[in-house]
């Protein structure tokens, strides 16, 4: 046999790697790829990346982000969703996780019991990185609303207690295709796709 034909084929310098996006969150992942309705879905990968305490969403997507790319050493997304109680000044935001966790759905409307105002808004906060140390970019999708006592299934976080503004259901009472046609994850997808389409 030849040298030649023992010789493996190097991919191009330039050939792009696809995005991984990178969650723990399951449904995150199934709005997501009904939200993009892509030819080609996001490759995925369970990664539950340390989040950090920080002065903001940004700051916190931001890091975040950063690991992501370090871990998979590659183009990635993450995701980054906080719900901010008006009354409270934004509070919990990003720390809503470990509050529902803690409280749950009762609880969290327990904490607005001493304020008239229920008002809140849910902010999903998608960071782009193309590899470690690259710089991250980020998009943002805010929809308002207001807190209110469990209604609906309650298989998706805080859904069932966030109605959102102009609509008589909460997230989890309304069918899908309505929850991803107007939601804080929708409105930041949106600028997503158009990123995306930028890099193609
Ligand atoms: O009712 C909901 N409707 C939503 O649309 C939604 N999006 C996120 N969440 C919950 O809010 C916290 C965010 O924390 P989070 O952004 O750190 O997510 P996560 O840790 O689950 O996944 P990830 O960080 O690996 O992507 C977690 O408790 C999520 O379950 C939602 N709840
Ligand atoms: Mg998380």
């Amino acid at each position: 046999m030849g040298k030649e034909e023992t010789k493996t084929v190097e991919a191009p310098a330039t050939e792009k790697k696809d995005i991984v996006f990178v969650t723990g969150n399951i449904n995150k992942l199934k709005e997501v790829n009904a939200i993009l309705d892509l030819d080609k879905p996001l490759k995925n990968q369970k990664i539950d990346l340390p989040e950090l305490q920080g002065p903001s969403t940004q700051y916190i997507a931001t890091q975040k982000c950063l690991e992501a790319a370090r871990r998979v050493n590659g183009p990635v997304l993450t995701e980054d969703t906080s719900l901010h109680f008006n009354s409270l000044k934004g509070l919990p935001g990003p720390y809503i996780k470990w509050f529902l966790q803690e409280l749950g759905h009762n609880g969290l409307n327990d904490i607005l019991a001493a304020y008239e105002d229920k008002s809140a808004y849910a902010l999903c906060t998608f960071a782009y990185c193309e590899g470690p140390g690259k710089e991250v970019q980020l998009f943002e999708g805010k929809t308002n609303g207001k807190i209110v006592m469990p209604r609906g299934p309650t298989d998706f976080g805080w859904d069932p207690i966030f109605q959102p503004e102009g609509f008589e259901q909460t997230y989890a009472e309304m069918p899908k295709s309505m929850k991803n046609t107007i939601s804080h994850r929708y409105k930041a997808l949106e600028k997503v796709k158009k990123f995306l389409k930028t890099l193609d």
